[in-house]
């Protein structure tokens, strides 16, 4: 069981009628202090409201989607609240590594078991178990209605978690994710790193392998620019494509024309993804 613990207010402020606050604590699943956003909409008292998840991408704290993912307004409209997590542990007795892609910034959503990783990389048991506690004891949050999206490292994120817990999403939504990190360098990297040689452990961190290994959710958005950079060798959407027919599992995925990887592409379709989870969480 996981005990939801106390909550440090870093910042607040008044927002479309609602409140976008950031918040600290100490993290039992990390051994760190975590950080992460929260926008709640506007609501009658004593209300419990949808809530949305949000897991970023390489190099992103909370902050990234909170400044630049335009999801206010449609939280409001629609009585979403939207929940930014950190991407990983971080502080100097944090490992870390040269590069962008792997280390702090970087934790890709797995519960590392390799050395010096595994003390504090253990973000999938943050995600699916220590932050959803400590928001349903501090928040209006109706845990019965939960849906998760996320951008890249983060898309990955939203894929596995979702298709891991299809009764406790309702519905997954992503922008630009990797796929599957069994077939790119980033994943190649990242849990070879976390997870150690045996590519079989990988399986559960891999969107596309767990498809293949049975899992099912009915309701899935993917939205995929063209202009990416990282489309051919990174996120490879194609996999993702191929392994939903093969499973006969439907899913939307969106290849939209001239569209990076950056913000201002997830912040142009984020008010049509909130909308849609939206209309999946009503009720
Ligand atoms: N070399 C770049 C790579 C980092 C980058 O592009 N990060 C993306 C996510 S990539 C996959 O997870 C991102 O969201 N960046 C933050 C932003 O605000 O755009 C670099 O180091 O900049």
């Amino acid at each position: 069981m996981t005990t939801a613990g106390t909550l440090e207010t870093v910042s607040e402020n008044c927002s479309h009628g609602g409140v976008q606050g950031v918040y600290r604590h100490a993290s039992a699943s990390t051994g760190t202090q975590m950080t992460f956003s929260v926008f709640v909409p506007p609501h009658a008292d004593g209300a419990k409201l949808p809530v949305l998840w949000f897991l970023s991408g390489l190099t992103c704290t909370q902050a990234n989607v909170t400044e630049k993912g335009e999801f206010r307004a449609a939280c409001a409209e629609h009585g979403v609240i939207f929940v930014a997590p950190d991407t990983s542990p971080r502080g100097e007795d944090v490992p870390d590594d040269e590069a962008y892609d792997f280390g702090q910034g970087a934790g890709f959503y797995v519960d590392a078991t390799q050395a010096p990783w595994a003390q504090h990389f253990q973000m999938r048991s943050y995600i699916e178990r220590e932050l959803p506690a400590l928001l349903a004891e501090h928040f209006p949050a109706d845990m019965q209605r939960q849906a998760i999206s996320g951008h890249s490292m983060g898309g990955h994120g939203a894929l596995t978690i979702g298709l891991r817990n299809p009764d406790r999403f309702r519905s997954i939504s992503a922008f630009s994710p990797i796929v599957s990190p069994l077939n790119c360098p980033w994943g190649d990297k990242a849990l070879g790193g976390y997870l150690g040689d045996n590519r079989s452990d990988w399986r559960e961190y891999d969107a596309c392998a767990l498809i293949e290994d049975g899992a099912r959710h009915a309701n899935l958005l993917v939205d995929q620019g063209t202009a990416d950079n990282f489309l051919e060798e990174q996120l490879r959407t194609e996999l993702l494509v191929d392994a939903c027919k093969s499973a006969g599992m439907p899913a939307e995925i969106r290849m939209q024309p001239g569209y990076d990887h950056s913000y201002y592409f997830i912040s142009t379709f984020m008010a049509e993804h909130v909308g849609w989870h939206a209309r999946h969480l009503q009720g």
